[in-house]
Parts: structure tokens; sequence; C-alpha cells
């Protein structure tokens, strides 16, 4: 794989559609000012998230995992002004970035970050009656993507999309020896995914900035 010429591609890709605003470039400078890790999406992958967003005509969104914020500012912004994102993150510090950078980003009346661990979150979310989503993002803890993808079916209804992020990993989804906890979930995932007869679904591998990866897209039937 030739990583230098993907990396310079999608540097070419996001000046030509993916530029980032103030609020963006904020948002990735405040992983490095907190000590959180980089592991947001990249810029051409948050506009992807955006276009499907937008595709999906989305006035209700849920994603997993929020870090900084990053992928939830590119995805609020295919909102309509009535629209509404809510993000679930685990680690309370996140949570904190995240909010002063959503409220950088204006969006602070639309995008709600509940903090806790997802599998605790998601059935307060059912029994509240949230939901149905047009669109959920799963990209929080790997080794229980498959349980994220359940109870994001719980959440939907037919026409939702569901995403999930980094269920390649470097290729190495095709190790069935890998004893990597990540590795182990998206291959679980990726096998819950392809096995369920809820959904129409496909994996797209990604190359880029970011390490080899590749999101799965499911619509709910
Ligand atoms: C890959 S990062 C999210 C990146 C973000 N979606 C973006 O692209 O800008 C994963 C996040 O999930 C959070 N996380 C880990 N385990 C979690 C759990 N059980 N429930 C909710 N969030 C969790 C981590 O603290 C981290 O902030
Ligand atoms: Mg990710």
């Amino acid at each position: 794989m030739n990583n230098e010429l993907f990396e310079s591609v999608d540097h070419y890709i996001s000046k030509l559609v993916g530029q980032e605003d103030e609020a963006l470039t904020a948002a990735t400078r405040s992983l490095k000012e907190t000590g959180m890790p980089a592991i947001s999406v990249s810029p051409n992958q948050g506009k992807f998230l955006q276009i499907l967003a937008l595709l999906c005509n989305a006035k209700n969104i849920l994603e997993l995992g929020t870090l900084a914020g990053y992928s939830t500012i590119w995805m609020a912004r295919a909102l309509p002004s009535d629209g509404k994102l809510i993000t679930l993150e685990a680690d309370p510090k996140h949570a904190a970035v995240a909010q002063k950078n959503i409220e950088r980003a204006g969006l602070a009346t639309q995008v709600q970050i509940k903090t806790g661990k997802a599998l605790d979150i998601l059935p307060q979310l059912h029994a509240e009656g949230a939901g149905p989503f047009d669109m959920i993002f799963i990209d929080a803890d790997k080794p229980p993507y498959a349980e994220y993808f359940e109870w994001a079916l719980r959440l939907s209804r037919p026409g939702t999309l569901i995403v999930a992020d980094n269920v390649i990993r470097d290729g190495r989804v095709l190790d069935k020896n890998s004893t990597d906890a990540a590795v182990k979930g998206a291959q679980r995932f990726n096998k819950v995914l392809a096995a369920s007869t809820a959904v129409t679904a496909t994996i797209l591998q990604m190359v880029g900035v970011k390490e080899y990866d590749g999101m799965a897209l499911a619509v709910v039937k």
C-alpha cells in the first residue's frame, strides 16, 4: 500500500471539498491541548458522515463515542434548525471538552452529550421512548460493537442508517487468530451485521490520513 499517496490524495480532497472551519480545527487542537487521543474521524470522513446525514434527511441522530465532538460537529451541521443529535461518552473529561467545542460551533441547542457507558444509556434511551433515530453512528469502544448494533436496531425505524466506524482495523479483521480485543470486536460485529436480516449492509474500506480502516453502512429494512 502506498500510504504516502493515500495521505496526499486525502489532503487534496479535503482541500477541495472537506475544508474545516475554526470550530473544527479548534476541536482537533483540543485533543492535543487536553491530552486526549487523536482518534477522531478525518476531515473527509467527517464530510462523508455529513453527506450521509443529509442523504437520509436526518432530524434525529444518535452517536456512540463523542471524544472531542469532532464527528458530532460534522453531523450536527447537516441537521435542520429543529433537528437534534444525542451523543454518548463514557469519559466525563472527554464530555467536558466536547461540550466546549460544541458550544464554540454554535450547536449547543441541538446537541446533547449524555455521559456514561453506552450499554447503560442505550436501554435508558429505549425505555424513555427516544428515537427512532434517522441515523446512528457507532464509534465508541470496539469490543461491544455487536451489542451496540442490536441496540441501534431497537432505536431504529425502516430506513434508519446505521454507520459503524473502524471495522477493518488495518486489515487485521482477516486474522482469525487475532487476540486484539478491538479486532475481535470488529470481527464479531461484521459477522452479526452480515447475518442480520433486519438490514441491507455493506462495508467500505477507507484509506487516507488515518490508519487503513473501514466503515460499515446498514439501512434498516
Ligand atoms: C474513537 S473515539 C470517538 C471519536 C469521535 N466519534 C470522532 O470521530 O470525533 C471513542 C470514544 O468513545 C468513548 N468510549 C469508550 N468506551 C465507551 C463506552 N463504553 N460508552 C461510551 N463511550 C465510550 C471514549 O472515551 C472515546 O472518547
Ligand atoms: Mg472511529
